[in-house]
């Protein structure tokens, strides 16, 4: 099979992902924001900003031509959350009817609250969409170091589509249709990450973080029975999945940011020094700002919002959080409704 695809997005996840379709034989554009990093791209076969010392194949080409970048009707949509709707509108005037589009970014929009599948349906509604997530750092994937994914989409052609452009060698693509569970999923685990990354600075030790984790899951799984979602997802690659792989390691830099934090940085100075897009940061305001809309209660994000937001210590928060009244572990709403 040979495909034209183009990948939104040359930071790690972009890069890694374009580099694993070109290996497996497919033409790929890598869509750079920057003239200067697509001509480098271009001269030298390797990213100078993100995953640099990774040689990227021959058959990779950059562009910063958005309009030359949209010349194909299959893509992959990696730039961060935030960023999403801004850079559809950009691209929308030069997009075909009916795009094949794969979203790869794992957040929620702090404006609205809103999950990427939403955003895309609002300005390109007669996009196909899916979305790729669970356990996978780039700097693995560029590596070839094995990985399994799950690919979402409510069509059945779509991740049919996907999961045969990118199953390919130590690559391990599942599917799905559950849309809503593998969104949120992928971008709650961001938030739960900052909190193990400030347990883990903090020594709390290993009952600590298992603690963490599932409750981390148990608000994952809230708001997923809430928007709809199918339980048993979380119990896979997008949810215990990524979440496993984000809050037990330092490739993370969800991660990465709590420790920081912990260590007594701010947010700002914290951001700084990662240098690449730590999404849970922007998650948890969308989660807490539209806290009374999504209806559930988040113990551990709306901690981690006060700590990165509203200069709470981390011991205080942890003091509040295991003085709250005792309760059933599973609360009563989740449980599956269909929608
Ligand atoms: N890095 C990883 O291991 C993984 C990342 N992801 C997700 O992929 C998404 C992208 O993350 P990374 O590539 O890791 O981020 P990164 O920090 O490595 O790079 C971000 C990229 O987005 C571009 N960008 C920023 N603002 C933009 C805008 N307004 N318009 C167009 N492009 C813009 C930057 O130029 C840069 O190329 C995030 O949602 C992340 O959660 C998902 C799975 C794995
Ligand atoms: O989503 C990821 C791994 O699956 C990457 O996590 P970070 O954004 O925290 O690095």
């Amino acid at each position: 099979m040979n495909n034209s695809i183009t990948v939104f997005g040359a930071g790690s996840w972009g890069t890694a992902l374009a580099s694993h379709l070109s290996h497996q034989g497919e033409d790929v554009t890598l869509w750079c924001r920057r003239p200067e990093q697509a001509k480098a791209i271009n001269m030298t076969g390797r990213n100078p900003d993100y995953l640099k010392n990774i040689d990227l194949p021959e058959r990779l080409t950059a562009t910063s031509d958005l309009e030359e970048a949209c010349s194909t009707d299959t893509f992959i949509l990696a730039v961060p959350t935030q960023s999403v709707r801004s850079f559809l509108k950009q691209a929308k005037p030069f997009l075909r009817e009916g795009i094949h589009l794969c979203n790869a970014a794992k957040g929620l929009e702090i404006s609205t609250g809103k999950r990427i599948s939403e955003i895309v349906a609002e300005i390109i509604p007669s996009a196909r969409y899916s979305i790729i997530s669970g356990p996978s750092h780039a700097e693995e994937v560029a590596l070839s170091k094995p990985t399994a994914v799950v690919v979402a989409s409510i069509h059945e052609e779509e991740r049919t589509l996907w999961q045969n452009l990118l199953n390919r060698g130590f690559f391990r693509v599942y599917t799905s249709s559950d849309v809503i569970g593998v969104e949120i999923g992928g971008a709650v685990k961001n938030v739960i990450a900052i909190a193990a990354g400030i347990a883990s600075e903090m020594d709390l030790g290993d009952n600590a973080m298992a603690a963490l984790v599932s409750r981390g899951l148990a608000e994952v799984m809230r708001l997923g029975a809430k928007a709809g979602a199918h339980p048993l997802t979380f119990a896979g690659l997008a949810g215990i999945g990524d979440l496993m792989v984000t809050c037990y390691s330092s490739l993370s830099r969800n991660y990465r940011l709590g420790r920081a934090i912990a260590k007594g940085m701010t947010l700002e100075g914290a951001q700084k020094s990662l240098g690449q897009v730590a999404e849970g940061a922007y998650t948890v305001r969308a989660l807490v700002e539209h806290a009374k809309e999504l209806g559930v209660e988040l113990p551990i994000a709306e901690a981690v919002y006060r700590v990165l937001y509203e200069q709470k210590t981390p011991i205080s928060l942890l003091e509040e959080l295991f003085s709250r009244c005792p309760k059933p572990e599973m609360p009563p709403e989740i449980r599956w409704v269909s929608k």
